[in-house]
């Protein structure tokens, strides 16, 4: 499988990935790049089925999606990293750091999903839906769910960035990971990691809300949790600094 990647920051600083969430691009971390990209060799890369990475005909699975970070590890000869995912890739990092616990440091998982909460069905009619319609079809309602409408009316160009990077993801890569959301339960291996992890959720967080992150804080070893109040799902926009700083306080 080969995964399209961007790297910023110091050849010899530590590494750090970055995953990025369902229909969205490695473009999607741009209000961290900056500040990351001081203190890390940062590795922003598009799952399979996003962004410049392969589209194979799906449904992928959890493990394939968490497979493929392995292997971008091993091809890039890097032992260890940390890693930062929001969402999809919150969920991608959950699965690494249950199941490839020697080549992580540490993971920041921002509004990460465990389990379909709100029913496998919902992920497969929504694979269905973009298999047959295109992305097109779910795009703005997915906005609706990741930016309050404040944000969106003082933010109309960042809103619009993440609405080209839904707009011309491949359907059946999108779809493919929906099946792989759908089906998959991370939450009997959570009491197994071992590595530091920051969990951040948002109090108005529609699409992933706060009652299904709280409890993975209890369940993983040591977990810091962390609630934005006044936030929808994408609070790496939404919250840049405040986001930046957790990340910096947990991965240095
Ligand atoms: O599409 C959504 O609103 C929910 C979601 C789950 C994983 C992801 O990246 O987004």
């Amino acid at each position: 499988m080969r995964l399209n990647y961007e790297t910023t920051g110091p050849d010899d600083a530590p590494v750090l990935l970055l995953g990025s969430s369902l229909g969205t691009t490695h473009a999607m971390w741009a209000p961290q790049l900056d500040v990351l990209s001081q203190r890390f060799r940062v590795i922003a890369f598009d799952h399979r089925g996003h962004g410049d990475s392969e589209a194979p005909d799906g449904p992928y699975t959890i493990e394939d999606l968490g497979g493929d970070v392995v292997e971008l590890l091993n091809e890039l000869l890097i032992e260890r990293a940390s890693y930062v995912g929001i969402s999809l890739g919150g969920a991608v990092g959950l699965w690494l750091a249950e199941n490839a616990p020697d080549r992580f440091h540490r993971f920041a998982l921002l509004c990460p999903p465990a389990y379909p909460a709100a029913g496998a069905q919902m992920w497969t009619d929504r694979a269905a839906q973009v298999r047959a319609e295109g992305t097109k079809a779910i795009t703005e309602a997915t906005l609706s769910r990741w930016f309050l409408p404040e944000y969106a009316d003082a933010q109309p160009a960042a809103v619009d960035a993440i609405r080209q990077q839904l707009l011309t993801t491949s359907p059946e890569g999108y779809a493919s990971c929906c099946e792989a959301l759908g089906a998959m339960d991370l939450r009997p291996g959570l009491g197994d990691i071992t590595a530091p992890v920051l969990l951040v959720t948002a109090e108005s967080d529609a699409s992933i809300p706060p009652e299904t992150v709280i409890p993975l804080a209890m369940q993983i070893p040591g977990a810091h949790l962390e609630i934005l109040e006044s936030a929808a799902h994408l609070v790496t926009y939404s919250h840049p600094d405040q986001i930046n700083q957790l990340l910096l306080t947990h991965l240095t």
